[in-house]
């Protein structure tokens, strides 16, 4: 099997603490995975590695069967990021960074095109021509993933995207992803909303102390279950 994300024995170490001791993780196209886990579980660590934003102390991160260390330009190609802030230009407007960020991806689209993307990722019409600066959160968010549609990418990383969102645009997002899921996009999440997890997610990762404790298909468990079982491994 080829999976699209892959962790083997993947460690990561600071001077002062073990942020992940040997994750082993398969992630299929189509797949959301999502992470949960307490603050410094090593959620934002995992995603890191994927990203090639850190060098893994031990062990290797796989994108679509590359090893993230060795081919750091490469794998950047099949990925999209998406931060609780995603980081645009304020003085452009939306439908610029967009042609700016794809551009940079070797993407050339017609203004059409690009408001096509803008429209279907679910930006209102009359924000496309306003300065992202004057943007909500969950408008950039937007922005973030009509890019990584348009730059095509093959994975979706995830870092606490609906924190902070409004419910609607809380759910407006779980929407998104699981068209796009179901379109082929793999996605890995690291959240810590049990609600959405169970949502959107076909798998859940429970995270504990740098370790990937439990994992489970959403469709196995209620969103109450999960929560139980969240809770359980947090209080032993
Ligand atoms: N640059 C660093 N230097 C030292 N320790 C770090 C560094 N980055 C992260 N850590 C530590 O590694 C551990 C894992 O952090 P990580 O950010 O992966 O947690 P997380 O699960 O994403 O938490 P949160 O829910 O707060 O985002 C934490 O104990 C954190 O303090």
């Amino acid at each position: 099997m080829n999976y699209i994300l892959e962790a083997r024995d993947l460690r990561k170490e600071y001077p002062n603490k073990l942020a992940l001791q040997g994750l082993n993780l398969q992630i299929e196209p189509g797949e959301v995975f999502c992470l949960l886990g307490q603050n410094g579980a090593g959620k934002s660590t995992t995603i890191n590695l994927f990203l090639g934003f850190i060098a893994p102390t031990s062990g290797a991160a796989f994108v679509n069967g590359l090893e993230v260390a060795l081919n750091p330009l490469k794998i950047k190609e099949h990925l999209a990021y998406i931060p609780e802030n995603v980081m645009l230009y304020p003085h452009l407007t939306g439908l610029e960074n967009l042609a700016l960020f794809s551009s940079l991806a070797g993407f050339k689209y017609k203004e059409a095109e690009l408001l096509d993307y803008l429209h279907h990722a679910g930006l209102p019409a009359e924000a496309v021509r306003r300065r992202v600066g004057t943007y909500s959160k969950g408008m950039r968010q937007k922005v973030g993933i009509a890019i990584a549609v348009a730059k095509h990418a093959k994975v979706l990383l995830l870092d606490e995207p609906t924190s902070g969102l409004d419910p609607k645009a809380s759910n407006e997002f779980s929407q998104l992803l699981t068209q796009l899921s179901a379109e082929g996009t793999a996605v890995l999440m690291a959240t810590h909303d049990i609600f959405r997890a169970k949502e959107v997610g076909t798998r859940v990762g429970i995270m504990r102390e740098g370790e990937l404790v439990d994992v489970r298909p959403t469709a196995a468990l209620n969103a109450q279950e999960l929560e139980q079982l969240y809770l359980t491994y947090m209080h032993n």
